[in-house]
C-alpha cells in the first residue's frame, strides 16, 4: 500500500451526494476539464448497471472519475478493460493476500464473491466523446445482502480482512492503479490491456453462460477480443458477445 495520488488529476471528496455518476455529469456540464474523481462517503441514490440500485450505507468506497479523454465510442468503450485492471491492483493492495480475479466485462472478484461494480457513462458520440465517466464501487466495509438469482455472492473486504480499508487510501490505490493502465492503452493500445487481464480472467477455458437478451448461451470462455468482446466457444460454433450477464455453472468441468 502507499501509492501517490496520480500526476494530473483532481480530486473531490464529498460527505454525502445522491449519486457521484450525478456529480461528475454536472462538471462536465459546467466545463470541467478533468481529469477529476469525485467520491462521496456515502451515496443516497447510487445506481448500477441496467438500472440496479446500488446501495452504500457508508464505510465504502464511491467514486466517479470524469475524464475527456479525446476518444470515440469504440476505444472509449475499452475504458471499462482499463477500470477493472485498476480495480484488482487496487485490491491486490488492499488484500495482497487474496485470490483476486477480472470477470467479463468489468467486474473484480475476491475470493469469489463480488466487491465491487463499474458503470461507464459517457456523452457525445462517434469518433468525438465529449466525456466519460468512470463509477466505481468497492465494498468496503459492507456488503449488500445477495439477491435471488445473482451470479455471484456479495462480499465486503472487511469481512474479508477484518476490517475496513479506510476509503480514501483505497482512492488513491485506485487513482493511480487507472492512471497507469490509461498511460499504457493510450501509448500501446488495447493488446497490452488484454492480456493482463486474460491473464486473471476467473473461468478462462471453462464452461460459462451468458445470458442476453433474448438468450442464454452455454459455451467455453475462450478469449476476448481486440474490442473486448467474449469470444465463446459453443456447440453451435463461435460467438462473439458484445454484452451479457456471465454465470458460472456450479459443476463446470
Ligand atoms: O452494477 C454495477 O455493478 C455497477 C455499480 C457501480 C456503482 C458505482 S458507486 C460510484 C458510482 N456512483 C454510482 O451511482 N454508481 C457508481
Amino acid at each position: 500500500m502507499g501509492a501517490d495520488w496520480p500526476r494530473g488529476y483532481g480530486v473531490e471528496i464529498l460527505e454525502e451526494t445522491g449519486s457521484t455518476m450525478d456529480e461528475a455529469r454536472s462538471r462536465a456540464a459546467a466545463g470541467v476539464p478533468g481529469p477529476v474523481w469525485v467520491m462521496a462517503r456515502r451515496q443516497t441514490s447510487g445506481r448500477g448497471r441496467r438500472g440496479n440500485v446500488w446501495g452504500d450505507p457508508g464505510g465504502n468506497l464511491a467514486a466517479t472519475l470524469l475524464l475527456r479523454p479525446k476518444m470515440g465510442a469504440k476505444d472509449a468503450a475499452r475504458l471499462s478493460f482499463v477500470s477493472s485492471l485498476a480495480v484488482a491492483d487496487m485490491l491486490g493492495a488492499l488484500a495482497p493476500d487474496k485470490r483476486i480475479q477480472t470477470k467479463w466485462p468489468n467486474d473484480a472478484l475476491i475470493e469469489g464473491g463480488k466487491v465491487s461494480g463499474i458503470l461507464l457513462e459517457s456523452e457525445g458520440q462517434g469518433d468525438h466523446l465529449e466525456w466519460v465517466s468512470v463509477g466505481i464501487g468497492v465494498n468496503l466495509a459492507h456488503a449488500p445482502e445477495p439477491t435471488p438469482g445473482a451470479a455471484f455472492p456479495p462480499v465486503s473486504l472487511a469481512a474479508l480482512l477484518g476490517e475496513a480499508p479506510d476509503a480514501e487510501d483505497a482512492l488513491r490505490e485506485l487513482a493511480a492503479a487507472f492512471a497507469r493502465w490509461l498511460d499504457i492503452y493510450r501509448a500501446q493500445g488495447f493488446a497490452p490491456l488484454r492480456d493482463s487481464w486474460l491473464a486473471r480472467a476467473a473461468r478462462l477455458g471453462e464452461r460459462i453462460e451468458a445470458r442476453l437478451p433474448r438468450e442464454t448461451l452455454s459455451g467455453v470462455f475462450a478469449d476476448i477480443d481486440s474490442d473486448g468482446a467474449l469470444v465463446l466457444e459453443t456447440p453451435q460454433g463461435t460467438r462473439k458477445i458484445a454484452a451479457a450477464e456471465v454465470f458460472f455453472p456450479q459443476n463446470a468441468p
